[in-house]
């Protein structure tokens, strides 16, 4: 054998190894893409086997494949679980996990703020079929203790939360989940298995949008949960809503992860490390109202972050003084960095969750779910720091202006387009 299936040393030891030794692929040192959708049967007896789960063989991509199951165990590996299942999507990994846990009748306790389509699935899918969700502010766990009823299956959240950055305590709210016999499933989407270990924090399920930093390079669609509980793992692969969905990734897709896990933590690094600098500049510049980003010390979450985060992650939010019309001057203004949804990415992407990624939510639950109109949401990319500060220097720069020229005259005339000269 060579260098065998490194099941142990640190991080990113195990992001390029775990589970792969290339003697068993003829020397490959990256492992073979199996694109098949089906598999050979050597008879037709052990067919009939797989499907009865006698034998422990692939018969079909939808089910299992080769490729796939190798990202798992790194997931697994790299999260501390004891297994993981890959899906074509974020959303994939977030419904499937749900409906595979849930019952009519049962509850769902989930934190205010959570991503737009997550909100959507909970309070217009799940509802639909006799679950029930409740929302509570977790950011305090006294909260949640007070929530949890006899029929709170699963307690659901993000930390940090999209877009607005609140975190919360996952240990305190594991704690208080367990002992009412509820199980909890963290996004952990934003950190990455290298930043924040939910289920070494006593999550249950730690679900993500592979789309996004494991990835990392924004040229595909997938998702993943990992488990802290094996039966429940199973249950999502096998009896759950994972094959009944048909939420598979593509083998492609798998390697194309596998390729971004080898440089993860040297990207989240240098996200961290260019997202500190941002906000620290954006918090000091005249145009700006409020930064949302648990690495300034002014974050009402900055102790638990450091407690429970390893750096303080690649997105920032934040706010102008000129309101929704600045942060709208603001971001048309970028020269460099992109417009666009999604995060994760080489390329410093910002959106406006208000018309983008929280549309869903109406307005009233917007105010209520602390998505305020105005908010920018930055997810800093990897270019360098100095070119990202120019570019947001002159674009702060410029919405300032505006919002400076349209203060006095708010009540007698048009707010400035972001098109007209500063
Ligand atoms: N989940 C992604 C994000 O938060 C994409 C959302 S819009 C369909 O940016």
């Amino acid at each position: 054998m060579g260098k065998a299936n490194t099941h142990t040393g640190g991080f990113s030891t195990r992001a390029i190894h775990f589970g792969y030794n290339p003697a068993d692929h003829q020397g490959a040192l990256v492992p073979p893409i199996y694109t098949s959708a089906t598999f050979a049967f050597p008879d037709v007896g052990y067919g009939g086997r797989c499907f009865t789960g006698e034998e422990n063989g692939y018969f079909y991509t939808r089910i299992a494949n080769p490729t796939l199951a190798l990202l798992e165990g790194r997931l697994a590996s790299l999260e501390q679980g004891v297994g993981a299942v890959v899906f074509g999507s974020g959303m994939g990994a977030i419904t499937a996990t749900l409906w595979s846990m849930l019952e009519p009748g049962d509850e769902v306790l989930a934190d205010m703020t959570l991503y737009g389509c997550t909100f959507s699935f909970l309070n217009h899918g799940l509802a639909r079929f006799g679950v029930s969700v409740r929302h509570v502010d977790m950011t305090n766990p006294a909260n949640v203790a007070a929530a949890l009823g006899d029929k709170t299956r699963v307690v659901y959240l993000e930390s940090p939360a999209n877009p607005n950055m609140r975190l919360v305590n996952i240990a305190a709210v594991s704690a208080l989940a367990h002992a009412s016999g509820a199980k909890v499933v963290v996004d952990n989407t934003y950190c990455t298995p290298y930043l924040q270990q939910p289920l070494l924090l006593g999550a249950d399920v730690s679900v993500h949008s592979m789309t996004k930093y494991l990835g990392g390079h924004g040229d595909l669609t997938a998702g993943a949960a990992v488990f802290a509980d094996a039966e429940l793992a199973q249950r999502v692969r096998l009896y759950g809503l994972k094959d009944m969905t048909g939420a598979v990734m593509s083998a492609q897709d798998a390697h194309l992860v596998m390729r971004g896990l080898k440089t993860l933590a040297l990207r989240m690094d240098r996200h961290c490390q260019s997202a500190q600098t941002l906000a620290d500049f954006i918090a000091a510049h005249p145009a700006t109202a409020v930064v949302h980003y648990p690495g300034l010390p002014s974050f009402p979450q900055h102790a638990l972050a450091k407690q429970q985060m390893r750096q303080m992650g690649g997105m920032i939010a934040f706010e102008l003084q000129g309101g929704l019309e600045a942060g709208m001057c603001f971001m048309d203004a970028l020269q460099l960095v992109t417009r666009a949804v999604s995060l994760g990415d080489a390329e410093t992407l910002a959106q406006h969750p208000a018309s983008m990624t929280h549309s869903v939510y109406t307005p009233e639950e917007r105010a209520a779910h602390g998505i305020s109109e105005g908010l920018v949401r930055m997810s800093v990319g990897l270019e360098d720091v100095t070119d990202l500060l120019d570019d947001i220097g002159q674009a702060l720069d410029l919405a300032h202006a505006k919002a400076l020229r349209s203060a006095p005259k708010a009540q007698t005339a048009a707010a400035p387009s972001c098109s007209e000269p500063a």
